[in-house]
């Protein structure tokens, strides 16, 4: 993915996305793609297609000193990440934000900086919208919701420094444990946990 240009990338997504919308929703009967392959239109029902992102919010939470990590089982082993996931009809991104935190490690979001997005075509184009937050002093007990994540835990910026050195995914060591690393540079999520470390080496989270 890194290697394609961002115009590549734009032109597989778009291309995906009119082989999954062959047939209109209404109507059943086949869409035809316009001359610039911007939309889809169906002939029968006049309804028009345009291709969509999926919103997904990606956080990374900090408690001052430490930054939140977790991981699902099917991510390769020892890498964890920041956390993610989709946001529902009707939602601001303050609020899937503040939902998803809750709902994963059963936290509460204090505070709330937008970082930067980025266009992820796995498995379908989402735009993930990459966000720091920080929960209150004191209130940092986890509790990882086991539906969604194998695990979730705090790390220090030593810790997490030293992973970002590390490019996985890492075969077992002698003590039956995988080293920590966190997901390469192509990511947002790297991207929001290298800010954060170079946060850390100055001053802290604005307020
Ligand atoms: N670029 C990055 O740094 C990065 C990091 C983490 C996650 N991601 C991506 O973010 C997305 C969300 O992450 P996740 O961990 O929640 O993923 P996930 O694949 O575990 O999805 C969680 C659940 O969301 C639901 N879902 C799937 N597609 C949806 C959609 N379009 N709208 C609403 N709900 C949907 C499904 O029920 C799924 O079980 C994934 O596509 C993942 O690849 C990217």
């Amino acid at each position: 993915m890194m290697k394609l240009t961002r115009h590549k990338r734009s032109a597989q997504a778009l291309l995906r996305w009119h082989d999954a919308h062959q047939f209109c929703s209404r109507s059943g009967q086949p869409t035809k793609k316009n001359m610039a392959g911007s939309k889809r239109v169906c002939p029968s029902s006049k309804i028009i297609y345009y291709p969509q992102m999926a919103p997904v919010v990606i956080t990374l939470v900090s408690d001052g000193t430490r930054c939140l990590l977790a991981r699902q089982s099917s991510f390769p082993r020892g890498m964890y990440s920041a956390l993610a996931g989709f946001c529902d009809i009707g939602e601001s991104l303050e609020e899937a934000v503040r939902r998803e935190v809750a709902e994963e490690v059963g936290l509460e979001v204090d505070k709330l900086q937008y970082s930067a997005s980025q266009h992820w075509p796995f498995p379908n184009s989402s735009l993930m919208i990459g966000c720091h937050a920080t929960v209150k002093p004191g209130q940092t007990e986890i509790h990882v919701n086991l539906r969604e994540l194998e695990a979730a835990a705090w790390f220090s910026c030593e810790e997490v420094a030293t992973a970002l050195r590390r490019k996985g995914p890492y075969s077992q060591q002698e003590n039956g444990t995988f080293p920590f690393w966190v997901p390469p540079k192509l990511a947002i999520a790297h991207q929001l946990i290298k800010e954060w470390v170079e946060k850390q080496t100055c001053s802290s989270l604005p307020v």
